[in-house]
Parts: structure tokens; C-alpha cells; sequence
């Protein structure tokens, strides 16, 4: 029951200097079922696990000794309550058995108000000591609440950090888990919306990390057109081997090829471009960016080869943020969003997973995923919640067409001429090369272009990556 949405954990605190007790009323016929064996002693609580509007009854009990009730003319007081759709819900029992709700919310501003009041009394008495001093007391008062602010910020900053430790370490441990149990169901979504006539299950929603699985995205054919220009380019996905060629990667196992778009046929109706179109044009309708195609990243087809169920190493995708996924500032010209569209789905394997999120997309033919890792109020980044996997294949063939998109990019600044740190990093080497790196470039005349920018510098932790292999 506790993992149905409307699911909710409410703590009943007794502070009413009364012993009570709490009836839950049933809609149907407004009986009232007892909830709590024994009493509620004053100053004891209760947990009870409920349901989004439920309606309670506390009543007062009459005193032991007195064998009467506080209330005028000895009555018994009562109170109702309705749990509320928050989490984190205390329901108060106060004097006069007047029941108070409280919530994080309601918690925030209480200690908000508790935090000015002692701020208050302390310009108060600074004030009595010294009438002429307004001035000064307002620079106190600032410094006091700024204080005060501070440490509630670091306070909760401290707690959100140990809390993401604890997930993440939970992530990792569940990952292999996860991709392995064929049972597993896809998440339930958040809610559904609708799209030009797609329906769009939205996972998760927060602001600087949302997750949506659309229906329908794409066509038959236009998975064809992608696969047929595919098809001759295809290789292995790589990653820098840091001296000065590439590898294959044990975090990335998959054949890829960038696929161009043709906007000067997208008039006449041409199907990857106008694929492209409709990738634009839902990632303008849920970010407020107006993102044009100019100087974007290809759209790049991914295809993962299931080689049976005992493949040690199968084609996979391992955890990974497309983009950055810091929590810290966005950077011009980075990818900020990502739609994977499904066109081929294997039999066995192929989940895509957001394992800080607990999103389990099982891949729908013609489907997509689409998520972003940017607030764009903030502009600051998602912390680790678009993480995600492609899980390994086992049976059958995977084709994806992913596009990532980026923000600040233009003709005149294109995708690649922003890359990466790491890039920049090395970049900046390459003129000076240490010489293991121009030793290789020299030994590898053809690659002397591009070998030394992918010189890896792992004593400096300096690292290249290209945005492919992110
Ligand atoms: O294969 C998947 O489901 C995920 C692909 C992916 O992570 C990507 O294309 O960036
Ligand atoms: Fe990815």
C-alpha cells in the first residue's frame, strides 16, 4: 500500500496536555473506525500510514482521576483533520485539542519566524540601550538574520548532500540488478499529458531534471531512412584511448554513426529532416529556449547486438550524463537535453535506466525518451538525476536514434567548437606536448592531426573526452 502515490506516513504528536484518542471516519458511512490502541497520552505520538484525503476524528478522553473531560461544561473536545496531499505531515494535538497541520512547508516558515524573532529581540534591546542608533541596528539585524540564513542553508545543503551519497551508493549497487530482472516493470509515470496528439508520460518533473516517454514519435519510415544512412558509416563507439587513438570502452558497447540532416530537403518533405523537425520542436515545447537546429550535434544512430544470454560482455550503455550533471552552472554551447527514439527493440535487455530517479523505460517500437538536465530559471544544472543507462542486450537488436541537444550553439558556433573542458584542457597541451604525447603523434604520421589533443594527462587529471563519448 505505501507504494501507491496517495500513499502517505502521518505523525500524530499529542501536546494538548490531554489524553486523547483518533478515529478514522469512514466516507461510506461515516462510521468512525479507532486507530489507536492504546491512548495517546499527552506528550506521546502515533504514526499511522494513510491516504490522501482521509478524514480523522480526535476526540479527548476523560481524565483518569477526574473521570471528566477539560472542555466548558466538562465536555469532551473534538477535532478532524484531513491528510493532506505533503509529505512529510505532523498533525499537532494542541491545547484546547485543536489540531495544527504542519508540513515541511509550514516546519520552513516556523523556524523562519523563530529565526527573525530572535533577531528582533536582539534589536529590540539594542534600540531600548540606544534610541540614536537605528542605523546601526539595521546592520546588525542583517547581519544576525544573514547568519541565522546561512546556517539553515548549510544545514539543509548538508543534508541533501548525504542524502544523494546514500542514493547514489544505492544506485550503483542496484544497477546490475535492475537491467537483469526481466520481471521489472516500466515506472509508472507522474502524470500524462498529450502532445500534437502523442501521448507523453511525464516520470519526473523537477526543475533542473525532467524525464518524459512519448508515444509514437517517430515512423517506420523514418527509422528506415536513418538506418539506410546509417548503414554504410557505421562503427564502434569509441572513447580516447589517452594516447593519442581511440579504444573501445568497456562503459560503451555499441556500433554508431552520425547521421546528417538535409535541411535544404526539408521542404520537399525529407524524412530524417523533418524527423529532426519534430526532435526541435519538442524540446522547444517543454523548454522555453527557442533551440534551433544551426550548429547542433548529427543525429547519431546507436545499435546494440544481443549475442545470447550468457555474453559476458554484451553491447551496453553504462551509466552516464550526457551533458554535465554537477549541479553547478550551465556552460554556452553544452547539451542540455537528450531524446533517445526507439526503432528496433530487442527481445531481452535494452532498458533505458535513470537509476538516481528509479525511471525504468522499457522501449516501445517507434517511442521515445526525452529528457533535460538544465533549469532554465537557475540556468544551473541537474545534479544526477538524468544519469542514465542503456542496459546490456541480450536477444535480439537495439536501434536508437539519440539527438543531443545543445544551448548557445549557432552557424557561427558550431557544436564542436565548444567540446568540452577536458578538450580545451588538452587542446592548450597539444602546443606544448609532453613528449610521450609527440612521440606517438610522430610514430602514428598519419593521426599527427589529431593525435595530440587526445593526450590524456591523468597525473594532472586532465582527461579527453569528445562530446560523442560522453
Ligand atoms: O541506449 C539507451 O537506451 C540510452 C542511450 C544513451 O544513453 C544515449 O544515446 O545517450
Ligand atoms: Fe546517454
Amino acid at each position: 500500500a505505501s507504494s501507491s502515490p496517495s500513499a502517505r506516513s502521518i505523525n500524530i504528536m499529542n501536546e494538548s496536555g490531554r489524553r486523547v484518542e483518533v478515529h478514522w471516519i469512514n466516507p461510506d458511512d461515516g462510521s468512525f473506525v479507532l486507530q489507536s490502541t492504546p491512548d495517546i497520552l499527552n506528550g506521546a505520538s502515533l504514526n499511522l500510514n494513510s491516504y490522501v484525503g482521509h478524514n480523522f476524528e480526535v476526540r479527548e478522553l476523560p481524565g483518569k482521576k477526574t473521570g471528566v473531560c477539560a472542555g466548558e461544561d466538562q465536555t469532551c473536545r473534538v477535532d478532524r483533520f484531513t491528510v493532506k496531499s505533503t509529505h512529510d505531515q505532523v498533525i499537532i494535538i494542541a491545547d484546547g485539542i485543536s489540531i495544527e497541520h504542519t508540513d515541511s512547508k509550514t516546519i520552513a516558515n516556523r523556524s523562519a519566524k523563530s529565526l527573525l524573532d530572535n533577531c528582533k529581540v536582539m534589536a529590540k534591546s539594542q534600540l531600548e540601550a540606544d534610541p540614536q542608533s537605528a542605523l546601526s541596528i539595521l546592520e546588525s539585524m542583517g547581519t544576525c538574520v544573514e547568519k541565522g540564513v546561512a546556517l539553515e542553508i548549510e544545514r539543509a545543503n548538508e543534508e541533501i548532500a548525504f542524502q544523494a551519497e546514500v542514493r547514489r551508493g544505492m544506485a550503483n549497487l542496484i544497477e546490475n540488478y535492475t537491467c537483469a530482472d526481466m520481471t521489472l516493470n516500466a515506472t509508472e509515470p507522474k502524470r500524462t499529458e498529450y502532445w500534437q496528439k502523442r501521448k507523453v508520460e511525464v516520470m519526473i518533473d523537477r526543475p533542473s531534471a525532467k524525464i518524459h516517454v512519448i508515444e509514437d514519435f517517430l515512423t517506420p519510415e523514418e527509422c528506415k531512412a536513418v538506418e539506410e544512412q546509417a548503414a554504410p558509416l557505421l562503427h564502434d563507439a569509441t572513447v580516447a584511448d589517452g594516447m593519442g587513438g581511440s579504444k573501445l570502452t568497456e562503459s560503451r558497447k555499441a556500433k554508431q554513426a552520425g547521421i546528417k540532416v538535409h535541411w535544404d530537403k526539408e521542404a520537399e518533405g525529407d524524412l530524417i529532416a523533418s524527423l529532426s523537425r519534430r526532435v526541435y520542436d519538442y524540446v522547444n515545447h517543454v523548454l522555453p529556449f527557442g533551440i534551433k537546429e544551426n550548429g547542433q550535434e548529427d543525429l547519431m544512430s546507436i545499435q546494440y547486438f544481443g549475442r545470447g544470454l550468457d555474453d559476458e560482455k554484451p553491447d551496453r550503455y553504462m551509466p552516464h550524463c550526457d551533458g554535465d550533471c554537477n549541479g553547478l552552472n550551465f556552460r554556452t554551447g553544452q547539451r542540455m537535453a537528450t531524446i533517445v527514439m526507439y526503432c528496433d527493440i530487442p527481445e531481452v535487455g535494452g532498458q533505458t535506466r535513470f537509476r538516481n530517479s528509479n525511471v525504468h523505460v522499457i522501449p516501445k517500437k517507434y517511442a521515445a525518451t526525452f529528457f533535460s538536465y538544465i533549469d532554465p530559471v537557475t540556468m544551473k544544472m541537474d545534479s544526477g538525476f538524468t544519469e542514465h543507462s542503456g542496459c546490456p542486450v541480450l536477444v535480439g537488436e537495439k536501434k536508437i536514434v539519440t539527438q543531443w541537444v545543445r544551448l548557445g550553439v549557432d552557424d557561427e558556433n558550431p557544436w564542436n567548437s565548444f567540446n568540452t573542458r577536458e578538450w580545451w584542457a588538452s587542446f592548450a597541451f597539444s602546443f606544448f606536448g609532453p613528449p610521450i604525447c609527440l612521440a606517438r603523434s610522430l610514430r602514428t604520421a598519419h593521426f599527427t592531426f589529431s593525435a595530440p589533443k587526445s593526450c590524456v594527462f591523468s597525473s594532472v587529471g586532465i582527461k579527453y573526452t569528445d562530446a560523442e563519448n560522453q
